[in-house]
């Protein structure tokens, strides 16, 4: 196999239009963007004006929680399975977080911040707020997009609404060499919304099974669909098979918001999406109470894949 990876810019596709209203004839052409690049790559770029002013706050704000001691950084326990810190031993040279409901502002400050910073961190906690509000518009946004593209939008507010934001931010040191930092998988959540630092690295698998390097533009986050949105579509998308490799010294930061369906809510494909050429794929099911059955390996990998589609096949 050879070593190069072929070098791919992800379809980008304008967010910051300011009336990207439903209905509105640039949501319609946003979509038809949209469904063009899911359809493609199950994942692409979206850019947004305030993309650029995040920057430089959330890498200081990445930087900052990773430079503390690790007896600090352990004190952000885990009582849920997607919640915690991870060590190192979460992936090669892969250190992460996990915040668990991040769109409640008081889990962000105090819950995280003044578990580090006693004294408080207001630029902390209000870097990563801008991130989480910033990015789960713009998922709400995608979601509904999606529903209407296989005509389910009745269920987009119920749907949107039963979704719990779980924010992860990751460090990994540069490894010098082409291992992965964090092994290939697909995101087993709804969507995921990641915004990587400067540092490229993301590489995703193209439908012919090579391995594709993500030239990101310094204006956008990426969006991702995963596993259990596609469960929910029936089979309709798939989720992009990815990972990280992080082949030269420089540290890389990464930040992500991962929709996933709260506990109580169950994810069920709409009877609309079933008919006589398209079988019912998948049992309806609970997403945290997978979650839970899967926790010892959560704890490990957090958010990657241990077959969610098997699990809930039909
Ligand atoms: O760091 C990244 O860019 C990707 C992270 C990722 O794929 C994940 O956490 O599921
Ligand atoms: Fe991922």
């Amino acid at each position: 196999m050879s070593s190069e990876t072929a070098v791919v810019r992800l379809p980008v596709i304008d967010f910051s239009k300011h009336e990207l209203k439903p209905g509105s004839p640039e949501w319609d052409s946003v979509k038809l963007q949209v469904r063009q690049a899911l359809e493609g790559y199950g994942c692409f770029q979206a850019t947004l004006d305030q993309v650029l002013d995040l920057r430089k706050p959330v890498l200081g704000a990445l930087e900052q929680l990773f430079d503390l001691p690790l007896q600090t950084k352990q004190l952000y326990v885990s009582d849920k399975p997607f919640r915690g810190y991870y060590g190192v031993a979460s992936g090669v040279g892969q250190e992460s977080m996990v915040i668990d409901d991040a769109k409640i502002v008081q889990n962000i400050q105090p819950g995280l911040t003044n578990t580090l910073w006693p004294q408080g961190n207001v630029s902390f906690s209000k870097s990563l707020v801008s991130f989480i509000e910033l990015a789960s518009v713009l998922e709400k946004k995608v979601r509904r997009m999606i529903l209407e593209i296989f005509g389910v939008e009745k269920y987009a507010d119920e749907f949107i609404d039963s979704t719990n934001y779980l924010l992860k931010v990751m460090k990994y040191e540069g490894s010098g060499t082409s291992e992965p930092s964090l092994r290939a998988h697909s995101d087993q959540n709804l969507t995921t919304i990641l915004y990587p630092n400067k540092v490229d690295g993301l590489e995703i698998q193209n439908k012919d099974g090579e391995w594709m390097s993500v030239k990101l533009s310094p204006n956008s986050f990426i969006v991702m669909i995963g596993e259990s949105l596609s469960v929910w579509l029936n089979g309709r998308l798939s989720p992009p098979y990815h990972r990280v490799v992080t082949k030269g010294n420089e540290v890389r930061y990464s930040i992500g918001l991962f929709a996933i369906a709260r506990g109580g809510y169950q994810v069920k494909v709409p009877e609309e999406l079933v008919d006589a050429t398209n079988g019912l794929l998948f049992k309806p099911f609970d997403y945290e109470e997978f979650l839970r059955l899967h926790s010892t390996k959560v704890a490990r990998g957090a958010l990657l894949g241990f077959g969610l589609k098997s699990y809930c096949s039909v």
